[in-house]
C-alpha cells in the first residue's frame, strides 16, 4: 500500500520539491472541551424482512460510543463492510438509527430530522463521479444544497437602541430585535444605551448584518464569509421610542447563491471560468474538489468525509489532503474522516476509531494507537503496514477467515473468532495449535450453520441421510492433521462431528464452545480505560490478571 504522506512529501518528481507535501499535523484538539457530537450506543440495523425473506437484519453499526471534539479529526479505519459508512451517514442523518442517541452540544438529534444540524454537517463521498450529478453544472451541484435550505436568511442585529422592529426585503428576516443577554447596559440605567440585541433569524454564527444606530447614519457591517459588502446592503429607520429599521439587500438571491458557488470554487482551488462546465470535463482531483465545495456550501461546523481520496492518485491525495487541513483550519471544522489506508489516518488524524463488525474496538489519540495498540484488531491492522513504526515488529499477523456476518454476529466478543490474542481457559491444557483448530473447526460449523443448504442437502437432511460428510471430514483432516488428537479434545470433536453429520451444524458448533469455550465467546467487553485514561479498548485482555496483546500474540505467532 502506498503512502501518500511520504510520496508526495517526496515530490512528484523525486526532487525534493514539496509544493504538494503535506503539513505536518499538530492539532489543539488534544486539548479538548466539551464535546461538538456525542453518540451513544449508537445502533443502525438494515432490516430488509419481507414476507417472502425472513433473514435477520444487518447489524450494520451495533452500539458505538463515541465523542467528537470540536475542531478536531477523529479517523474511523476497519476493513471493508465493518459499518464506518453507515456510522457517518447515521450522524449526518442519512441514514435511521435503530437505536441510542446522537446528541449535538447536549441537543438529541438522532432522529435526522433537526432543521439547525442538517445545515451545520456535511458529507463527502468517497466517488466523486458517482455523487456528482452528471447533467448538472458545476455552479448548479455547489448551489444545490443552498437553494434546497432556502440560503441566505439573513439575520439581522441592531445596535445602539434597547429594542428595534427589523424590516426587511428579500432574503432579510425581519422581526423584534430585544436587548439580549449580551447586552452590557441597562435600559434603563443612568447611560441608557444597550450595546448587544439578540438577533432575529438564525443567530448560530453570530448575526449576517449589524446595523449601529447612532444618532447619525446608521452604519452596516456585515459578516465575514458573505458574498455580500456593506455597499449592497441600504438601511431607513423609522425613529420612534421603538425603531422600525427597514434592512433592504441589493442584490438578488439568485445573484447571491451564484457569488456564494464562486466563492467556495476559489476555496478549492477551482475558479470562475469552471461554474459553467460539466463534471465529465474535470480530472478525478478537481471532482473532489466540487464535492467539497458542495460539502462547504451551508457552512457546516462538522464534515463526514468517506474515504475522500481513496479513488484518487497518490499525488493528487495529498494535495485533496492538504486542502482539507487547510480548510479545517481556517473554517476550525470538526471532521470524520473514515478510510481504510492507515497511513493517510495516521497523517491526518488527531484520534482514530478502530472499527469491526458494527463496534468501535479501539479509541485513542493517533500517535498513542500506532505505537502501542490495545485490541488485538488493531494490532493486526498496524501489521499490515510495513514500517508503519509501531513496536509490533513481527510478522504480519493475518486473521483467520472473514468476518462474522453482521446479521449474525457472535454472542461474546464480536473478534472472538478471529481473535489472535483470544483468552484460552485454563483446563484442558493444550497446545496452541490444537486451540486455533478447535476455533477454526467452530467457524466452520457455524458457517455452514448460517448459509443456505442446497435443496439436496435440505431433501437429504429431511431424510435422515448424513449431509455432506465428505466436506466435514476434510475440514477435520484439514484442521488436526492425520495424528491422533489429544484425549480430552477427540471425544468432543467426535460428537460435533456427528452433529454436523446429522445436519445440525448449530448444535455441532455448540458443543465445541461448551467443551473448549472461553470467556471471550460469552462476554461482550466494555471499553476499558487504557493508555492514560484517554484511550479505549473493547479488550477482555485489557484486565490486570491477563497478557497484554502484543506480548500473547508475538508468542503465539512465534
Ligand atoms: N442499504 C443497505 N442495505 C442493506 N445492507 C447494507 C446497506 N448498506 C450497507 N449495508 C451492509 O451493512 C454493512 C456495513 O456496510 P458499510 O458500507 O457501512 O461498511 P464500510 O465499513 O463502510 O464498508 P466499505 O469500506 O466497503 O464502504 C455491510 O454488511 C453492508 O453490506
Amino acid at each position: 500500500m502506498s503512502d501518500p504522506a511520504t510520496s508526495a512529501a517526496a515530490g512528484r518528481d523525486g526532487t525534493g520539491d514539496d509544493r504538494d507535501a503535506v503539513a505536518t499535523r499538530n492539532h489543539p484538539a488534544a486539548a479538548r472541551g466539551d464535546p461538538l457530537v456525542s453518540v451513544r450506543d449508537l445502533r443502525t440495523y438494515y432490516d430488509e424482512r419481507t414476507v417472502l425473506s425472513r433473514s435477520p437484519p444487518v447489524k450494520a453499526v451495533d452500539g458505538v460510543s463515541l465523542d467528537l471534539f470540536e475542531g478536531e479529526t477523529l479517523g474511523l479505519v476497519g476493513e471493508s463492510g465493518c459499518g464506518k459508512t453507515t456510522f457517518g451517514r447515521t450522524l449526518v442523518g442519512l441514514e435511521d438509527a435503530t437505536g441510542g442517541t446522537v446528541e449535538v452540544e447536549g441537543r438529541d438529534v438522532t432522529d435526522g430530522g433537526d432543521a439547525d444540524w442538517q445545515r451545520r454537517v456535511g458529507m463527502v463521498f468517497q466517488d466523486p463521479d458517482e455523487s456528482l450529478n452528471d447533467r448538472q453544472t458545476v455552479g448548479q451541484i455547489v448551489r444545490e444544497p443552498l437553494e434546497a435550505q432556502g440560503w441566505p436568511r439573513l439575520s439581522v442585529a441592531v445596535e445602539g437602541v434597547p429594542e428595534a422592529t427589523v424590516s426587511g426585503s428579500g432574503p432579510v428576516v425581519g422581526g423584534r430585535v430585544e436587548r439580549g443577554v449580551g447586552a452590557t447596559a441597562d435600559a434603563g440605567s443612568s447611560t441608557g444605551t444597550a450595546d448587544a440585541q439578540t438577533v432575529t433569524g438564525d443567530p448560530e454564527d453570530g448575526p449576517d448584518l449589524t446595523v449601529s444606530l447612532g444618532r447619525g447614519t446608521p452604519e452596516v457591517s456585515v459578516r465575514e464569509r458573505l458574498p455580500l459588502t456593506a455597499d449592497d446592503v441600504t438601511v431607513s429607520v423609522d425613529r420612534g421610542e421603538r425603531p422600525t429599521v427597514s434592512v433592504r439587500v441589493e442584490k438578488s438571491v439568485a445573484e447571491l447563491r451564484r457569488d456564494r458557488a464562486e466563492e467556495l470554487l476559489a476555496r478549492v482551488g477551482l475558479s470562475e471560468e469552471h461554474v459553467r462546465r460539466y463534471p465529465h470535463q474535470f480530472s478525478g482531483g478537481q471532482r473532489q474538489r466540487v464535492g467539497i465545495a458542495r460539502a462547504l456550501a451551508l457552512e457546516p461546523d462538522f464534515l463526514v468525509l468517506d474515504e475522500p481520496v481513496s479513488a484518487l492518485d497518490v499525488s493528487v491525495q495529498a494535495r485533496i489532503i492538504n486542502l482539507l487541513e487547510e480548510i479545517q483550519d481556517d473554517l476550525g471544522l470538526t471532521y470524520l474522516f473514515i478510510a481504510h489506508d492507515l497511513s493517510v489516518v495516521r497523517h491526518i488524524a488527531d484520534r482514530v476509531a478502530v472499527m469491526y463488525l458494527g463496534n468501535v474496538v479501539e479509541l485513542g489519540p493517533t500517535e498513542s494507537v500506532f505505537d502501542d495498540p490495545r485490541h488485538p484488531y488493531t494490532l493486526s491492522l498496524l501489521s499490515a503496514i510495513p514500517g508503519s513504526g509501531s513496536p509490533w515488529d513481527g510478522e504480519r499477523v493475518t486473521l483467520r477467515g472473514t468476518p462474522p456476518s453482521p446479521r449474525d454476529p457472535p454472542s461474546g466478543c464480536p473478534f472472538a473468532t478471529r481473535c489472535p490474542a483470544k483468552i484460552r481457559p485454563d483446563d484442558p491444557d493444550l497446545p496452541e495449535d490444537t486451540w486455533r483448530a478447535l476455533d477454526e473447526l467452530r467457524v466452520v460449523f457455524r458457517t455452514r450453520a448460517r448459509s443456505e443448504d442446497s435443496v439436496v442437502e435440505r431433501a437429504r437432511a429431511l431424510v435422515g441421510l448424513p449431509v455432506d460428510a465428505e466436506a466435514i471430514d476434510d475440514a477435520v483432516a484439514d484442521l488436526f492433521g492425520d495424528g491422533d488428537l489429544p484425549p480430552a479434545v477427540a471425544p468432543v470433536v467426535d460428537e460435533a462431528v456427528a452433529l454436523a453429520k446429522g445436519g445440525d451444524d448449530r448444535a455441532a458448533a455448540d458443543r465445541l464452545r461448551e467443551a473448549f469455550g472461553s470467556r471471550c465467546d460469552d462476554e461482550a467487553p466494555d471499553a476499558y480505560a487504557t493508555g492514560d485514561g484517554d484511550r479505549e479498548s473493547r479488550c477482555l485482555r485489557c484486565e490486570d490478571d491477563y497478557r497484554g496483546v502484543a506480548e500473547t500474540v508475538a508468542d503465539r505467532e512465534r
